[in-house]
């Protein structure tokens, strides 16, 4: 044998076994470590040492197919429904359908959020998802009802109204528009008003870009370095910060020197609250909720929104149909009325299949992430005490056997009685389902009413 056939052989022997370790290495070192009980985890595999398998994740919903990715787990394990894998730096337990979702998402004893910590630096230590089970529950009962309860969507539902009507007007002479840009601006401009009471459209532009720079970034790799997209988000996060901070400042200097407002808005609430042993809410507490909610009551909407619209256009039928029920609302509207109302809102049960059947196909909330407090056995496996849980909400919604041909947008699909618990699941469920659902509904409603009566994309 020739010396260069010798090294040659010893190379291609070296990648093997180089390969083969680094294969196994997150299995050796986050499996094995669990003793007997690995036996009963689920089958899966741990990818690759740090990345797990976020590349092949990435690669999927980068593609034309998002599905890909966690439809690969049911073709080579079956469909069971839990699977193991290491995402976002950690070992996950991956649920699929609707009974380990609903099992894993309303048991917030066993579970916690988990979200990644990049992504908790980016919305914040003290925003919903790094908030403690009893903190959870004070700042909901808080929230929660102002935003969606009766009394506040008639409350909203005026602004929102006036905002849609005049933000369509504007963009008819403004020529070829970026559909998504705009909304989010106008999504925004309405939450921003909800909580914190301002109008001034160069701060709402302004603050606005620095969400969407944080978006880009939520799914993104976590590489801190001029350039990347989480480097700009975290830039983006400081000076929304710096931003809320100054206005929370005015806020609490107005309220001292001027005489108590009839009209309180969510800062006002926040400001005031207080536990039963008289402990207010900080500046910085304050300002993580706020981060939150004005990010979760604009990004979702506006891409929902957007989407809605294109079904719309894309299936004649449906949009023939959607119209007909807005033009039935106002064609019935006792005379004098100006504007929409919540009961009028109520009737358009046509239109509400049409934005839950988007929500559906959408599924812009993909996955949900908690962690296990304790072992926890699910569908006879066990989920690992410290081990991430990613609720794969979007499995759920196309899931062949709950939702037949679930490519297809069809809202006659909701004819029937609604749909058994845990099979949508676009807001979550449990004690975390999102408190802002009906108000999402009420403002997509709203955009679709006046879209459907007077305009379309051309
Ligand atoms: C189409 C629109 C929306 C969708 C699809 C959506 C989806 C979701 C989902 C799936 C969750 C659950 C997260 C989890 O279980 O960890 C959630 C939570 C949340 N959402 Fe929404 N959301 C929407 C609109 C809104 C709006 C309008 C607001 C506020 C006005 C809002 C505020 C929140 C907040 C604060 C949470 C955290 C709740 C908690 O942890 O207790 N969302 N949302």
């Amino acid at each position: 044998m020739e010396v260069w056939e010798v090294v040659l052989a010893g190379i291609i022997c070296g990648v093997i076994v180089v390969y083969g370790l680094l294969k196994e290495a997150n299995e050796w070192f986050y499996v094995r470590r669990l003793g007997k009980k690995r036996f009963y985890l689920p089958p899966g595999n741990m990818g690759w040492p740090f990345i797990g398998n976020m590349l092949s994740f990435f690669k999927a919903f980068r593609s034309s197919d998002p599905d890909s990715f966690i439809s690969s787990y049911a073709k080579r394990f079956g469909r069971i429904g839990v699977y193991k894998a290491f995402m976002f730096q950690s070992p996950t337990i991956m649920v699929t359908v609707p009974e380990t979702c609903k099992q894993v998402l309303q048991d917030e004893v066993r579970f916690k959020p988990g979200w990644p910590k990049t992504t908790v630096r980016l919305i914040g230590e003290k925003s919903f998802i790094g908030l403690s089970y009893d903190e959870h529950k004070r700042i909901r009962k808080l929230t929660a009802g102002p935003i969606n309860g009766k009394e506040a969507l008639a409350t909203y539902l005026g602004f929102i109204e006036e905002t849609v009507v005049h933000t369509l007007e504007t963009w008819t002479v403004m020529g070829n528009i970026e559909f998504l840009t705009h909304l989010r601006k106008l999504t925004f401009k309405i939450i921003m008003y909800i909580f914190l009471s301002k109008k001034n459209d160069h701060l709402i532009e302004a603050l606005e870009r620095e969400y969407t720079a944080i978006n880009n970034a939520v799914r993104a790799m976590a590489i801190n370095i001029p350039g990347f997209a989480y480097h700009k988000a975290l830039k983006a996060r400081k000076k929304l910060v710096d931003a809320l901070q100054a206005i929370l400042s005015a806020r609490r200097a107005e309220r001292v020197t001027a005489a108590p407002q009839a009209k309180k808005d969510m800062t006002d609430a926040l400001i005031d609250a207080e536990d039963e042993k008289g402990h207010k809410l900080s500046d910085e507490e304050i300002i993580d909720i706020l981060i939150m909610y004005l990010n979760a009551g604009h990004e979702s909407i506006a891409h929902i929104t957007m989407w809605a619209t294109c079904f719309l256009q894309e299936h004649e039928e449906v949009f023939q149909k959607a119209k007909a029920e807005q033009d039935e609302i106002v064609r019935t509207r006792p005379q004098g009325q100006k504007g929409l109302t919540l009961t009028e809102y109520r009737k358009m049960t046509y239109l509400s299949k049409v934005i839950d059947e988007t929500l559906r196909v959408v599924s812009i909330s993909n996955i949900v992430f908690r962690e296990a407090n304790n072992d926890v056995k699910i569908g006879g496996y066990i989920i690992p005490k410290g081990w991430k849980v990613a609720v794969w909400l979007r499995n759920v919604h196309m899931d062949s056997e709950v939702y037949p041909n679930p490519k297809e947008f069809n809202p006659s699909r909701w004819d029937g009685p609604p749909p058994k618990a845990g099979t949508f699941l676009p807001f979550g469920a449990g004690s975390r389902l999102c408190p802002g659902n009906d108000f999402a509904k009420l403002e997509i409603s709203i955009f679709l009413h006046y879209f459907l009566l007077n305009y379309e994309c051309v």
